[in-house]
């Protein structure tokens, strides 16, 4: 990149929303590189990503949220939402997002812990759902007089559809200044937690609803050695009976698991992994505070 330009802008957006509503899918295309892990599992978004955009006149620093949970009040959900609250207040501009044609109290929820002093952008996603585009209107409408959104914008994160127009509306918010990380830069989230997120989706893509979500991938040891990178994962579950749901039979599933994951983290950090997966019983962890904070949830 040449000299930063005098009036570039550069500011940290959060994407927020009920879970399901497509946060994870949008960061993707929004920052045109696969760092946040989507599946269609609800609630697999645990940690804090940051995915960054740099182009010549502006830097866009994503936030990603976890979904809110109201079902389980375990302490993994509270130290959840209290991430979800501090990451609002620090932001330059909100991403509320919402499912085209669906409003329910889970939407209402997330839309009740909004700040009034950051601007927010109402951004209503799938809209490829909607056959009927005449519907979208009134839709945005009742949404619209439930808050003073700074902007609406339709779009579709899978078909990539107004996404242009998206991140010019977000540019709009965001302060002159200076870029804070450099121009390749897509994540400042390291390697090792990268791995852990693509165990995991690998996880929950491959058990789907059998396996409760409380269920994580601890990255034990992460050594590199030229360009290779040697792996030793643990997936910790609550039970016994996961455990052998997640291996399977003859141990089939957990090698595929390993398999897809493998690929995965070789296309993305660029040589050859070593990987070795292991599958821990560790009771109670959901609910214990500092276990919490050793895995990495503050
Ligand atoms: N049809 C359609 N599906 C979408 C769109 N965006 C996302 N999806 C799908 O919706 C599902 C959920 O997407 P995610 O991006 O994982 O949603 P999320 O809000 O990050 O979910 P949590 O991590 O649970 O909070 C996935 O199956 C996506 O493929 C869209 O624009 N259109």
């Amino acid at each position: 990149m040449n000299a930063t330009p005098d009036n570039f802008r550069c500011g940290y957006i959060a994407i927020v929303g009920r879970p399901n509503v497509g946060k994870s899918t949008l960061m993707n295309v929004l920052i045109g590189a696969k760092v946040s892990i989507t599946s269609r599992k609800a609630q697999t978004t645990r940690h804090r990503i940051t995915g960054i955009q740099t182009r010549d006149d502006a830097q866009y620093i994503y936030v990603d949220t976890p979904g809110f949970q109201t079902r389980h009040a375990n302490a993994l959900n509270k130290t959840l939402n209290k991430t979800v609250s501090n990451t609002l207040t620090s932001s330059d501009a909100i991403l509320f997002l919402v499912e085209a044609g669906t409003f329910g109290p889970a939407d209402q929820q997330v839309l009740d812990m909004l700040p009034k002093n950051v601007p927010v952008i109402l951004v209503i996603n799938k809209s490829d759902r909607v056959k009927d585009k005449a519907v979208l209107m009134p839709f945005a409408q009742k949404i619209s007089a439930l808050f003073n959104f700074a902007a609406i914008v339709p779009v579709s994160a899978k078909l990539r559809f107004q996404v242009d127009a998206l991140e010019a509306e977000i540019k709009r918010h965001l302060p002159e200044n200076p870029p804070v990380f450099g121009p390749d830069d897509i994540t400042d989230r390291s390697e090792k937690f990268l791995a852990a997120e693509i165990v995991r989706e690998k996880v929950f893509r491959l058990l789907g609803d059998e396996l409760p979500y409380t269920s994580t991938v601890v990255i034990e040891q992460f050594e590199q050695e030229g360009n290779l990178r040697r792996i030793f994962a643990a997936i910790l579950v609550e039970r016994s009976t996961h455990k052998s749901m997640i291996i399977g039979d003859k141990g089939a599933r957990l090698k595929e698991i390993s398999t897809q994951s493998r690929l995965d983290m070789e296309k993305l950090f660029g040589g050859p992994i070593y990987l070795e997966i292991w599958v821990k019983v560790k009771s109670g962890w959901a609910d214990n505070e500092a276990g919490l904070r050793a895995y990495g949830y503050e």
